[in-house]
């Protein structure tokens, strides 16, 4: 088996890409590499990570074109264009639309920041801490066309302990993200993952 190629797609601050990219060179990612960053805020500081990082970033304004659709047609050919195998979303901040879910089939994952179904989309960190949740934690999963609903594939949980800000479980979370989110890239990198409807097993 050649290089298993992963597009990391983030719009933000770039820890999981970081520790991705970090995985991948000390080996822990088996013959994976991180072959393109696509991120949808060229400020980000993620774009500067990458270019420290040498890896290549195709990067993209949404109101530059007419539609979700046409932008991710584009991406979808820098993603063909690299050769890419595995889609992973850190920290992207755009609903994907069946033009890349589809391409993507069983190729698509994205990294959460609590336990799913509890807690979907835009802030979920905030959404736990103010329904009082005495545990949240993360959730790795397939990326589906609904929002977060996609099959689990991993998760860990996090206790909240009282007087827990949001600073403070965001700093927990970032710490288990850097952890699970490389273990589960080398499972799909080593051909382990499998989905049988909405059940996820990793193979030995
Ligand atoms: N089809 C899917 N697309 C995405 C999924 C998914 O499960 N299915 N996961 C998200 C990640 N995400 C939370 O995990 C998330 C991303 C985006 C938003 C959101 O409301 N975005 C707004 C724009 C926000 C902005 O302008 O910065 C939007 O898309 O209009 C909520 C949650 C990634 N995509
Ligand atoms: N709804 C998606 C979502 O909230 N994703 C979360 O964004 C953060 C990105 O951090 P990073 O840019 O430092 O990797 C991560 O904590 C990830 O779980």
């Amino acid at each position: 088996m050649g290089v298993y190629r992963i597009a990391v797609f983030a719009s933000g601050e770039g820890s999981n890409f970081q520790a991705l990219a970090e995985a991948a060179d000390a080996g822990k990612l088996g013959k994976a590499e991180i072959a393109l960053l696509v991120c949808d805020k060229p400020s980000a500081p993620v774009v500067g990570r990458a270019g420290r990082l040498g890896i290549p970033a195709f990067l993209f304004q949404p109101k530059d074109y007419e539609s979700r659709e046409a932008y991710e047609r584009v991406i979808v050919e820098q993603l063909e264009a690299h050769g890419v195998d595995l889609v992973v979303l850190a920290g992207y901040m755009r609903l994907l639309t069946p033009v890349i879910v589809e391409k993507f089939s069983r190729r698509l994952i994205n990294i959460h920041p609590s336990l799913l179904p509890a807690f979907p989309g835009k802030d979920a960190i905030r959404q736990a801490l103010a329904y009082g949740v005495k545990v949240s934690g993360v959730t790795v999963h397939f990326v589906d066309e609904g929002m977060d609903t996609g099959p689990i594939i991993a998760q860990a949980a996090i206790p909240i302990a009282s007087g827990e800000t949001p600073e403070s479980f965001a700093q927990a979370v970032h710490a288990v993200e850097r952890e699970l989110y490389p273990e589960v890239v080398s499972w799909f990198a080593q051909g382990r993952v499998k989905l049988e409807g909405r059940q996820v097993t990793i193979g030995e």
